[in-house]
């Protein structure tokens, strides 16, 4: 039984729920599976619907049998153009098969009756046309990943330990006794881990439980840990005066965590992406069901892990058929490079990373008009209307100005804002990995930042307490991203090794993928309304940017501005070397060796 299922039946036999009767039982099963089947049934559906047009048919005579086998006809060539203006080429296919076959069926029972061996004959073969059709829309069991995943069930299973455990008694003479930490604390449902063990911590009257993070060093002290094997986080729900500690005796996440295949739940928009100290599954959210698309943020220090962390992303993104990624690689095509002939688009240039990000703000025009169909909301992604997600590696390299040689990405940093802004509903997500997530680094964009934050931050090791603040923003950590150890005790390196920024609050390190050019992709087509939008020509040149296309006309008149200053300052007889400039005109270095860049251009143009 999945973890949900054992919630809910515990909640129905509560006091105050009536209990359900098997009759109850079995009608939410029936109402689940054909809610569930709903899409895979559809063929059996259409042959039911065009069996009964042709037993209609038989049991008239002469023209009038003609009636219900025209209707029929016009029904399967109208559901044909649906599929064929709406769908994928593979949908397309099987509709073009069903339709004529449909037609086929009505004429058969038109001319021999709906209950002869044709009949049976014809239910046989539409019976193994629905079977490719079921198998290709079949989803997951919800559950089935989750419970795959976090090996829940199990630590369920295990004992809890008494009061009288030797933990409890620790705890009660180092920590909870007068004059110690936590005064008046209580340890008690201790379970064992494979790693170590996790219990509950109450705390007196009018103490908060961030009180106890505050003695962690304390902890580790008394149970005779080294540093970042104790971690302290809320219990959902429960009072502030309680807390989960989990005290690892082992570090679990030292053994690298290899992913093995496409673990998605498109019922949920997520998959599984760390593995937590406790040995539980954190997941990170491509979508909200009902709620849009959702942005993610990978931040750590140089080698912590990030380009694998987008790897696995990329590899979930192209295995599935609900997810049409776009790259941008800011590392000119050095940190995704296995990725370049998997996707449509890969921009290792600025340029093609401007004509990317300048095409996915016109895809999202584009489906302006399919939430206007559907009337209103955000889309839902579907094989036919898949989420598209852009996929953006060292997005500092793109988002920062560059002060020396002049490069001005403010248009970069406005498309990227456009996107993480308005993207959400139109479909669009946005994912960076970035070493610091710094408003400067962001290209001066706080509102970036933010959007960005609002989906999953994947924070890994960093080597600055600010850098680590910036990534968690307060958020109550058991211990900062700057405190975690580049080694593991047996020497080997902590890659991976970080956080996710979601309920849980505890060490965890990204699944590997080592090679993710053995991901096997699925065919993903956009749908009909940014399938119109033709895609930009990618030459992998840095080519330099239409000005009009990128910049903004209050942008252009600064830049004429100070072209004006630049001019001026020459005329009086200051000496043209940017430095000079600088100081005479009262403009950035950067703005005068821009000046001076376009004065050159247009000079060897002339
Ligand atoms: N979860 C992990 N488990 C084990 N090894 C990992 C993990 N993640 C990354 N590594 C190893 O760390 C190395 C560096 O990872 P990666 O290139 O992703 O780092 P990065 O943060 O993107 O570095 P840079 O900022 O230099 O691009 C990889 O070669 C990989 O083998």
């Amino acid at each position: 039984m999945s973890p949900k299922t054992v919630e809910k039946s515990t909640q129905d036999t509560s006091p105050e729920t009536p209990p359900e009767t098997n009759a109850d039982i079995a009608w939410r099963e029936v109402l689940r599976l054909l809610k569930r089947w709903r899409r895979q049934a559809l063929p059996l559906a259409a042959i039911g619907g065009t069996h009964a047009v042709g037993a209609a048919a038989s049991t008239l005579t002469g023209p009038a049998a003609l009636v219900p086998v025209a209707a029929g006809w016009a029904g399967a060539v109208g559901a044909y153009g649906y599929a064929h203006q709406r769908s994928t080429r593979w949908n397309r296919l099987y509709a073009g098969v069903a339709a004529v076959g449909s037609a086929g069926w009505q004429a058969a029972l038109a001319l021999d009756g709906a209950t002869g061996v044709t009949a049976s004959l014809l239910w046989a073969c539409g019976a193994a046309l629905s079977v490719p059709w079921w198998v290709r829309h079949a989803e997951p069991e919800p559950d089935v990943t989750a419970e795959l995943a976090a090996p829940v069930p199990k630590r369920q299973a295990l004992p809890v330990v008494p009061e009288s455990d030797r933990r409890v008694k620790l705890w009660e003479t180092h920590l909870a006794a007068n004059g110690k930490a936590l005064p008046g604390s209580k340890l008690h449902d201790i379970e064992e881990l494979r790693f170590g063990w996790r219990g509950v911590v109450e705390l007196s009257v009018g103490e908060h439980w961030h009180s106890i993070m505050g003695a962690q060093k304390a902890i580790l002290s008394v149970y005779d840990l080294p540093d970042g094997r104790v971690f302290i986080e809320a219990l959902p729900g429960s009072s502030v005066r309680k807390a989960r500690i989990t005290v690892l005796t082992s570090d679990p996440l030292q053994a690298v965590n290899r992913w093995r295949q496409p673990g998605l739940d498109p019922s949920e928009g997520t998959f599984p992406l760390m593995v937590t100290a406790d040995g539980e599954m954190l997941n990170y959210r491509f979508w909200w069901p009902g709620g849009g698309a959702a942005h993610g943020l990978v931040s750590g220090v140089n080698g912590s892990g990030k380009t694998k962390v987008l790897d696995l992303i990329l590899a979930e993104a192209v295995a599935s058929d609900r997810i049409y990624p776009l790259i941008v690689d800011g590392g000119e095509g050095a940190s995704l490079p296995h990725w370049r002939d998997r996707v449509e688009l890969f921009a290792e240039t600025p340029s093609d990373a401007r004509k990317v990000l300048r095409y996915a703000l016109r895809l999202m025009d584009r489906r302006r008009a399919a939430i206007k169909h559907q009337g209103g909301g955000s889309l839902e992604p579907t094989p036919d209307m898949p989420l598209i997600l852009i996929a953006i590696d060292e997005a500092h390299r793109l988002l920062m100005n560059d002060e020396d040689d002049g490069t001005d990405n403010s248009d970069v940093r406005r498309m990227c804002e456009k996107l993480t802004q308005e993207g959400r509903k139109f479909g669009i997500a946005l994912v960076l990995a970035t070493q610091v997530p710094s408003a400067k680094q962001l290209g001066g964009s706080t509102v970036l930042r933010d959007q960005l934050k609002g989906g999953t931050v994947v924070g890994l090791r960093v080597t600055e307490r600010t850098t680590g603040n910036m990534i968690t923003s307060g958020a109550p950590m058991p211990e900062a991203l700057h405190q975690l150890p580049a080694e593991f005790p047996d020497g080997s390196a902590t890659r991976g090794l970080g956080y996710m920024l979601t309920s849980r609050m505890i060490r965890a390190r990204s699944l590997l993928i080592e090679n993710p050019t053995s991901v096997r992709a699925t065919e993903t087509r956009l749908d009909s309304y940014a399938a119109a939008e033709p895609a930009p020509k990618l030459t992998g040149a840095d080519e330099p940017a239409p000005r009009d296309a990128v910049e903004p006309k209050a942008q252009r008149d600064n830049g004429e501005k100070a072209a004006e200053l630049v001019q001026k300052a020459i005329n009086a007889g200051t000496n043209p070397d940017p430095v000079s400039l600088m100081h005479v005109t009262g403009l950035s270095l950067g703005q005068v060796r821009r000046v001076l860049a376009d004065r050159e251009e247009g000079g060897s143009a002339c």
